[in-house]
């Protein structure tokens, strides 16, 4: 039998993927991975060195050679990166996975997320970026997702409950 994730987490920069999908792990005893981390631990470096070193370009390449692995090995819960849908292999990559959609609005994803330390492609008006950012991912998002969950005003361990209850057979 394959190993897949037992749930997939997408939505924009400060939805709370890696925050709901660590405290989703422990809900359900399973392992949590974020291919963000993967790509930092691959590369030896954060992400926003990798941004700077070698270009989003080669940040995106590694994003989809991480996130084809995560998907092959990972039996737990998985967070992939805010601009994981943007690759049609990524999306391709999603069928057939179970994957919640962590949505938020502007307000909330721009409160969560400050001053964008830790996200280069948020260094520079986190405000404007993110709501293109949302603008444009929106339909992407909603594209592989089998399950939206509504993020705004929840907190990170209501958010694990509703979708630990969502994931039960
Ligand atoms: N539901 C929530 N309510 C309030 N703050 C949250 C919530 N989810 C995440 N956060 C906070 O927002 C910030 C970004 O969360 P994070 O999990 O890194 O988002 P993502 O991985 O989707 O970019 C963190 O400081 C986290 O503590
Ligand atoms: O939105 C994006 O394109 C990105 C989101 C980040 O992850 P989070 O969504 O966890 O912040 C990280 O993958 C990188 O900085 C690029
Ligand atoms: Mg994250």
């Amino acid at each position: 039998m394959s190993t897949r994730p037992v749930c997939v987490l997408v939505g924009a920069p400060g939805s709370g993927k890696t925050t709901v999908g660590t405290a989703l792990a422990e809900a359900l005893g399973v392992d949590f991975r974020d291919t963000d981390a993967d790509i930092e631990n691959l590369a030896g470096k954060p992400i926003p060195e990798i941004f700077v070193d070698e270009g989003e370009e080669h940040f995106r390449t590694l994003e989809r050679a991480a996130v084809a692995a995560a998907l092959a090995s990972h039996a737990g819960v998985l967070a992939v990166g805010g601009g994981a849908v943007l690759a049609e292999e990524n999306r391709a990559a999603l069928i057939g996975h179970t994957v919640v959609h962590l949505s938020v609005e502007l307000p909330d994803a721009v409160k969560r997320v400050g001053l964008g330390a830790g996200r280069p492609l948020l260094a520079l008006n986190p405000r404007a970026t993110l709501k293109h950012l949302m603008d444009q991912r929106r339909p992407l998002y909603a594209e592989v997702a089998t399950a939206t969950v509504v993020t705004d005003g929840r907190t990170p361990q209501e958010l694990a409950a509703e979708i630990a209850a969502l994931l039960k057979p």
